[in-house]
């Protein structure tokens, strides 16, 4: 099916409301919800409200809690989520990131006590919107094995790089090869996964998203380069916050809350002037989309390069949502 904007921002908010969201928080949590949908990333927006309504039900997400300082080392600060809602307090701490920025030229915020952020691409493309180089990470609860293993011990832990420029350019990826997220789009929709994303019960690499978010042996991404990456991803968010790790959180918690997020902003412009920022990227444009194509009917392109042609296309043709997500989400 097909809904607006709207329609969906007052569906979520609705359902929030009905849970004793205050109002104002309410409307800016269904906001960011209804925008991350209609930007085309529906694993994390209409997709993951479900699962988000049943960590407020079950007290993992405290809706009236506040982010709160707890301390300052020049370009870095330290803070503690107090378990608030994760896209909130994500989109507040790139704004500090990026306040941080403007005076040292780099700011690094390490938050403890988190919650999931959803769409992680969404603070980073804030920073690259305000001219920023715009860095993130999570760490979650262990739903990977490491590679060697069958057994879950590591985290998906996303990792997002956005470069402002015009446009934008951001890779947004988890530490798998598919996020559990992007299995559900391609079960949802009946499809098998373009190439191997983990193993079956045999042990053999499959295609079949519903196996593998069953059995959770998904493949990291890079093979042991992924599972490598998530697990120093997760040191860093756990020593510079002083929170909780992959283990711990895994270990320690019932569900996955109180986890560990990093946020960091560089300034550009005072390091380069506009004319030459914009030229020296629209080489390295050209020079990668002009590389002789594997498939002549798929171009070569950048990653994020095609959110303002989704967005536009969902503004203007209505935001497809699969029937059955809609209809769990109308009976909450
Ligand atoms: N715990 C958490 O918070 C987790 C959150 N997530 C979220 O899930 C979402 C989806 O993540 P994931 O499934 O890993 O994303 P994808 O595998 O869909 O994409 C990963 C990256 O690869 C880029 N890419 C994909 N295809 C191409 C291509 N043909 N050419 C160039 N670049 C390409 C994407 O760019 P483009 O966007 O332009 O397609 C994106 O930057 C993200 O928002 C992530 O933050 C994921 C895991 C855990
Ligand atoms: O992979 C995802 O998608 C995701 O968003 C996650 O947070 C974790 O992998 C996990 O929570 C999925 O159950």
């Amino acid at each position: 099916m097909k809904l607006s904007f709207e329609e969906l921002q007052r569906e979520f908010k609705r359902v929030l409301v009905a849970r004793h969201v205050k109002s104002d928080v309410a409307d800016e949590c269904a906001t960011m919800f209804a925008q991350t949908t209609e930007s085309g990333v529906y694993s994390h927006g209409v997709n993951r409200f479900p699962r988000f309504i049943q960590q407020l039900d079950q007290g993992d997400i405290h809706p009236d809690a506040m982010a709160k300082k707890i301390l300052s080392l020049g370009a870095i600060e330290q803070w503690d989520a107090q378990r608030s809602i994760g896209n909130l307090t994500a989109k507040k701490m790139m704004d500090r990131a990026i306040s941080l920025a403007s005076d040292h030229g780099i700011g690094l915020i390490a938050l403890r006590n988190a919650n999931h952020w959803m769409r992680g691409g969404s603070y980073g493309w804030q920073a690259a919107e305000k001219g920023y180089i715009g860095i993130c990470w999570t760490n979650s609860i262990a739903v990977m094995p490491p590679w060697g293993a069958k057994e879950c011990r590591i985290g998906t832990n996303p990792l997002i790089v956005a470069i402002p420029g015009s446009p934008i350019t951001m890779v947004d990826m988890s530490m798998s090869m598919f996020s559990y997220g992007m299995l559900e789009v391609n079960r949802l929709a009946g499809r098998e996964l373009p190439v191997e994303g983990g193993f079956d019960d045999n042990g053999q690499l499959t295609r079949e998203p519903g196996v593998i978010e069953k059995n959770r042996r998904i493949l990291p991404m890079g093979y042991w380069k992924g599972s490598g990456l998530s697990i120093v991803l997760d040191m860093i968010a756990t020593l510079l916050s002083d929170g909780a790790s992959v283990a711990e959180v895994t270990e320690d918690n019932s569900d996955e809350y109180g986890i560990s997020q990093i946020f960091i902003a560089i300034e550009v412009d005072r390091l380069i002037d506009g004319a030459s920022r914009d030229a020296k990227l629209q080489r390295i444009i050209d020079y990668v989309t002009s590389a002789e194509r594997n498939n002549p009917e798929e171009a070569v392109r950048l990653p994020g390069h095609e959110f303002t042609r989704l967005l536009a296309e969902n503004r203007r043709n209505g935001i497809t949502v699969d029937d059955s997500v809609w209809a769990k989400i109308l009976a909450l």
